[in-house]
């Protein structure tokens, strides 16, 4: 019996791979490696280099290694780009998505968990944002995975088949052993490009806009530990195997920071200084958003452990230091 977690080489999706070898797991990664890199995997699991659209690979993969759950991850995540080619996204995100759960039920496979996101809220009226309120995504990426979401939810009502949907926050940081984070090429996230400019990758960095109507003019975030989030979904795992009923949860620490503090806690923890522009808003970007998640601890018996922005921002940047000897 084996997991398989689609977009298993990329960032989050190489910490869940590491989370289950840890707990005793055995797992198989589908990644077309289009973001992602071979050798952020152990070297015991086994990597089936593909597009998640490719139904006869996956069933394939799911019929040999007796799959019972798909952990999906797999997906193009950066919002801006989704402004500028929402069709990439809706393809990638939602087509391709559709594709795989048609291949679970298939293939039998009962249980699936699915990376959705904060985007599909919007900027939020009510900050933490519960898992009830409006759902009014900005941006084509919040649709691309409020569209995914839902039919999660029509083919968990007709078929023998249980999904939980997790709605990361601002993801960050690397696994406190340092066997992977996020190494990205071209990175968009606000911690790793301040984390590329405090190791000298870059030469300087922009915060796009400081005139949203937030304390200090820059949009705020709740930056969640990329270990923590494998965590829950590890819980989510355990869940569903037992059972548990179709479950929609945030995943974020309820603590907003704006991009001057995250910039500031860079600064403070690397302990010099570096250079920071004022840009332009950026497309796309909702104001503020922060999470409540209550509902994943509570039904996941979720418990943060690195909820702490400075380990973040330490475990990221000691992330940067590693890539900088491999030279990526
Ligand atoms: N990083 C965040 O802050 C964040 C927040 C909310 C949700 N998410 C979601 O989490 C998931 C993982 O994000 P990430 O930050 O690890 O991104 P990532 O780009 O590092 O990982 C995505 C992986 O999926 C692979 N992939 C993409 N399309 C594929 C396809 N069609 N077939 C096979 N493999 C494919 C890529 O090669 C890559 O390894 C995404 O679905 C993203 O939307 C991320
Ligand atoms: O160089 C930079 C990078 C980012 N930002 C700002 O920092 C904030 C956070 O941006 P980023 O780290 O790119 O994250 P988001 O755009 O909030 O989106 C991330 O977080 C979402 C969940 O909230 C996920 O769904 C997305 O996949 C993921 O890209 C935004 O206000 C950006 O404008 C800057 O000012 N300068």
């Amino acid at each position: 019996m084996a997991v398989l977690v689609t977009g298993g080489a990329g960032y989050i999706g190489s910490h869940m791979v590491w989370k289950l070898l840890d707990e005793g797991e055995e797992v198989v990664v589908v990644d077309r490696l289009s973001t992602g890199f071979d050798w952020a995997l152990p070297a015991e699991v086994e990597l089936v280099v593909a597009d998640i659209a490719d139904q006869e690979v996956i069933e394939e993969v799911i019929r040999r290694r007796k799959v019972d759950a798909i952990v999906h991850f797999a997906g193009s995540i950066i919002v801006p780009e989704s402004v500028a080619d929402p069709l990439s996204y809706y393809l990638n995100n939602t087509v391709k998505s559709r594709s795989l759960i048609e291949s679970a039920v298939r293939g039998g496979v009962e249980n699936f968990i699915f990376s959705s996101t904060a985007a599909v809220y919007g900027s939020a009226e009510q900050n933490p944002v519960p898992e009830t309120a409006p759902l009014l995504p900005e941006s084509p990426y919040g649709t691309s995975k409020l569209m995914t979401e839902l039919m999660l939810r029509d083919t968990a009502a007709a078929h023998d088949f249980h999904f939980t949907a997790l709605r990361y926050f601002n993801v960050s940081g690397a696994d406190p052993k340092m066997r992977t984070g996020q190494s990205t090429k071209g990175a968009t996230h606000l911690i790793k490009v301040a984390s590329e400019t405090a190791t000298g990758k870059r030469p300087y960095m922009e915060v796009y806009g400081t005139d949203y109507p937030t304390p200090d003019g820059t949009c705020v975030r709740d930056y969640i530990h990329v270990w923590d989030l494998a965590g829950a979904h590890h819980l989510a795992l355990k869940r569903l195997r037992q059972g548990g009923e179709n479950l929609i949860a945030n995943c974020g620490y309820g603590i907003g920071y704006s991009v001057n503090e995250v910039i500031e806690a860079v600064k403070r923890v690397v302990g010099h200084d570096f250079e920071v522009r004022v840009g332009g808003r950026r497309a796309g970007d909702a104001v503020s958003i922060v999470a409540n998640s209550d509902r994943a601890k509570s039904e996941l018996g979720w418990v943060p452990e690195l909820d702490n922005l400075d380990k973040i921002v330490s475990h990221a940047l000691e992330w940067e230091e590693i890539l900088k000897r491999k030279n990526n």
